[in-house]
C-alpha cells in the first residue's frame, strides 16, 4: 500500500493549519513525523485518517482517492491511535481491546477472542484485563490503547505470519507518551515488525532517539508546511532542528549503533545557573 499525499491544504475555521503538504510513505517502511507542538502534525495525522474530508489537495492510499473509500471499507484496512483518548466510562481493559475486534463482527469469534488475548500479551497488559481502564496509570492506558489498535489491525494471532501489504495501515499519534523506557522500545519495535510485515505505518514522535532508531523515512513539519523529508541522516542536522525547534543540539555517532544521537548543546546564556554564574564558570 503506497500513501500519496499531494500538495495538501486545510483551514480550520479561519485558520489555515496545512498548506501545501506532500508526503510519500510505502508499506514496509517506518514513517515518522516530527515538529514543534502546533506543527500540524495531528492534523496531518487526522486528514491521513479520513477525519478532515474538507482538504484541498489529494490524499491516495493505494491508489484511490481517500474521500472517496467508503467510510466502513477505511474502519477495516486502517487503525488509529490518537493522541487525546479520553475514556471514562468504567469499560474493563479487555473490554478497550475488543472494541478493535468489532468493526469486523458484532459477536467476538474464537478467533477474534484470540487476536485480543495475544494483543493483550504483547504489550505486556494482560494481567491488567479485569481492571477499569480509567483506574489505570496514564502509561498503562497507553499500552492498552495500543493493544487495541493491534487487536484492530492483525489477521491472526501472530505478529508475522501474515502479509498485510497493500491491505493495512496503522497511524500512531505520539504512541510512547507516558509509556517508560522499556515499553517505548517495545511500541517501536511492535511498530517496525508490522511495517515489515507489509503495513503503513505512519506514527507522529517527538523522541528524537527513537526516530532516529526506527524511522525510515522522516517528514519534518514546520507551521502547517513541510519543513524537510528525507533520512535520518539528512533530517536530524543541528540546523534544521534549530530552525524547526529553536534549541542548539549536537548531533553525535552512537558509540554502538548506526544510527546518530541528538542531545540538547550547551544553550549559550540561555539557562545559566546561578551557582555556575556565581563561580563565573560560563
Ligand atoms: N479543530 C481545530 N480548530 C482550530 N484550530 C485547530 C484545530 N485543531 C488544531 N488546531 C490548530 O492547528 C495547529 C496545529 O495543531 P496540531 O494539533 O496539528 O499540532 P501538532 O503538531 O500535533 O502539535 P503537538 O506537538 O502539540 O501535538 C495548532 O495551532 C492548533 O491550535
Amino acid at each position: 500500500m503506497m500513501l500519496c499525499v499531494k500538495d495538501v491544504s486545510l483551514s480550520l475555521g479561519k485558520m489555515k493549519i496545512l498548506e501545501g503538504i506532500h508526503l510519500q510513505a510505502a508499506a514496509g517502511e517506518l514513517c515518522v513525523i516530527m515538529g514543534a507542538n502546533g506543527a500540524g502534525k495531528s492534523t496531518l495525522l487526522k486528514v491521513i485518517a479520513g477525519e478532515y474530508i474538507q482538504y484541498q489537495g489529494s490524499v491516495l492510499i493505494g491508489g484511490q482517492e481517500l474521500k472517496t473509500l467508503p467510510v466502513a471499507m477505511q474502519a477495516r484496512t486502517r487503525a488509529v491511535l490518537s493522541q487525546q483518548l479520553t475514556l471514562n466510562q468504567p469499560f474493563t481493559v479487555a473490554e478497550v481491546v475488543s472494541m478493535g475486534r468489532y468493526i469486523y463482527n458484532t459477536h467476538l469469534s474464537a478467533a477474534d477472542k484470540e487476536i485480543i488475548n495475544y494483543a493483550l500479551k504483547v504489550m505486556q497488559v494482560q494481567h491488567l484485563r479485569d481492571r477499569t481502564y480509567p483506574t489505570l496509570s496514564g502509561g498503562q492506558q497507553q499500552r492498552v490503547q495500543m493493544a487495541r489498535v493491534l487487536a484492530q489491525l492483525l489477521e491472526a494471532p501472530d505478529l508475522q505470519a501474515t502479509d498485510y501489504r497493500g491491505r493495512k495501515m496503522l497511524l500512531l499519534d505520539e504512541p510512547v507518551t507516558g509509556m517508560d523506557i522499556q515499553h517505548q522500545q517495545l511500541s517501536l519495535q511492535l511498530a517496525s515488525t508490522l511495517a515489515a510485515s507489509g503495513v503503513l505505518v505512519v506514527a507522529v514522535l517527538h523522541d528524537f532517539q527513537l526516530a532516529a532508531a526506527y524511522a525510515r523515512t522522516l517528514l519534518m513539519l514546520k507551521d502547517g508546511r513541510v519543513y524537510a523529508q528525507g533520512t535520518v541522516e539528512e533530517i536530524f542536522t543541528p540546523a534544521h532542528i534549530k530552525n524547526c525547534f529553536g534549541v542548539d543540539v549536537a548531533v553525535l555517532e552512537h558509540p554502538h549503533c548506526l544510527y546518530p544521537l541528538v542531545v540538547t548543546a550547551a544553550a549559550s546564556g540561555l539557562f545559566q545557573l546561578p551557582a555556575a554564574k556565581a563561580l563565573n564558570v560560563l
